[in-house]
């Protein structure tokens, strides 16, 4: 492992989403320039207000125009049916101009995301959240991977974390982080022996204390402290609570930072390299679908 990496105070590599974020939206705008500035287009889809949503959808759709993507962006009233979300995702399935589609989740109450999503073919599903996705997943097919446990791999890969042989733990069972994170933990050739723990897990510290990397995606706020970490571990915070004092991970960073070897800050750690890899996704959407060269 190389030493130029920016160290917290008790001298953990910082996991910097941030950078690694830019770097990606560096390298893709170098890429579509490169190409002649092909339409590579995500569209986001948000239904109603709920402003936390409001303001992810739109970092996204910063961060893809300086990517040097287009985005188009569908707002649906809260008070709008079922049907009426359906036939505004089924629009852009059809658009050969849209590459990427997210629907913005969770929907508000009395919305079913589930028949909405089964809209979205394999090749536009860049958040990788579709039946058939996670199902291409299982199965080694190609396909989208769901951004926020690509971004973890990412960033590990990135500051040189060696996964072969290691042990590694993720906290927390959902479908959008934790089972995913585990598939792709557990791949060949990144071949970490991987554990799932989560809320009922009675042990929880002996068990967190065994990881080598620590992937903390339960969404309790704080709850792994330093007596859950061996020391020099890697430690990735994907909770998000939201608090008085704004977002806290899963994480205690403050105490944490002492005992691990690396570790993603909250903010600045995990979210942004989400939106990092859902641009990725959407390029490579883009070429899936033929607008953009193979080999590129
Ligand atoms: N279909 C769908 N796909 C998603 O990927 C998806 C979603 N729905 N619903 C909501 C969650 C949340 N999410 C985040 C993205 C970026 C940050 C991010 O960049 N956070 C910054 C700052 C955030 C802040 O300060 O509030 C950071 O951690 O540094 C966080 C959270 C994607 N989500």
């Amino acid at each position: 492992m190389t030493d130029s990496f920016e160290r917290t105070a008790g001298g953990a590599i910082l996991l910097d989403g941030n950078r690694l974020r830019d770097e990606i939206v560096a390298q893709i705008r170098d890429d579509l320039e490169g190409l002649g500035s092909p339409n590579v287009c995500l569209a986001t889809v948000l239904v109603g207000g709920d402003k936390p949503s409001r303001i992810y959808v739109r970092m996204k759709q910063r961060k893809a125009e300086e990517a040097g993507m287009r985005s188009r962006h569908v707002e649906i009233p809260e008070t709008a049916s079922q049907a009426d979300v359906e036939a505004a995702v089924q629009e852009l399935v059809d658009d050969p101009d849209v590459h990427g589609i997210l629907v913005q989740l969770p929907l508000p109450d009395g919305f079913d995301p589930e028949p909405v999503l089964a809209l979205i073919p394999p090749e536009k599903d860049v958040d990788g959240l579709t039946e058939r996705s996670m199902g291409r997943l299982i199965r080694g097919l190609p396909g989208h991977v769901p951004c926020t446990p690509l971004g973890v791999m990412r960033l590990m890969e990135r500051y040189g974390v060696e996964t072969a042989g290691k042990r590694a733990v993720v906290v927390g069972r959902s479908t959008l982080v934790g089972l995913p994170q585990l598939l792709l933990l557990g791949r060949k050739g990144v071949d970490a022996t991987v554990t799932l723990a989560h809320s009922r897990t009675p042990d929880m510290i002996e068990v967190c204390r065994e990881a080598d990397i620590l992937v903390a995606a339960a969404g309790q706020a704080r709850m792994i402290t330093a007596d859950h970490v061996k020391p020099g571990a890697a430690v990735l915070d994907v909770g998000v609570s939201r608090s008085e004092a704004g977002i806290v991970g899963d994480v205690d960073f403050d105490a944490v930072q002492a005992v691990a070897g690396a570790i993603t800050p909250m903010p600045g750690g995990t979210g942004p390299m989400t939106i990092g890899c859902l641009l990725e996704n959407t390029v490579a959407a883009a070429r899936m679908l033929g607008a953009i060269p193979a080999s590129a």
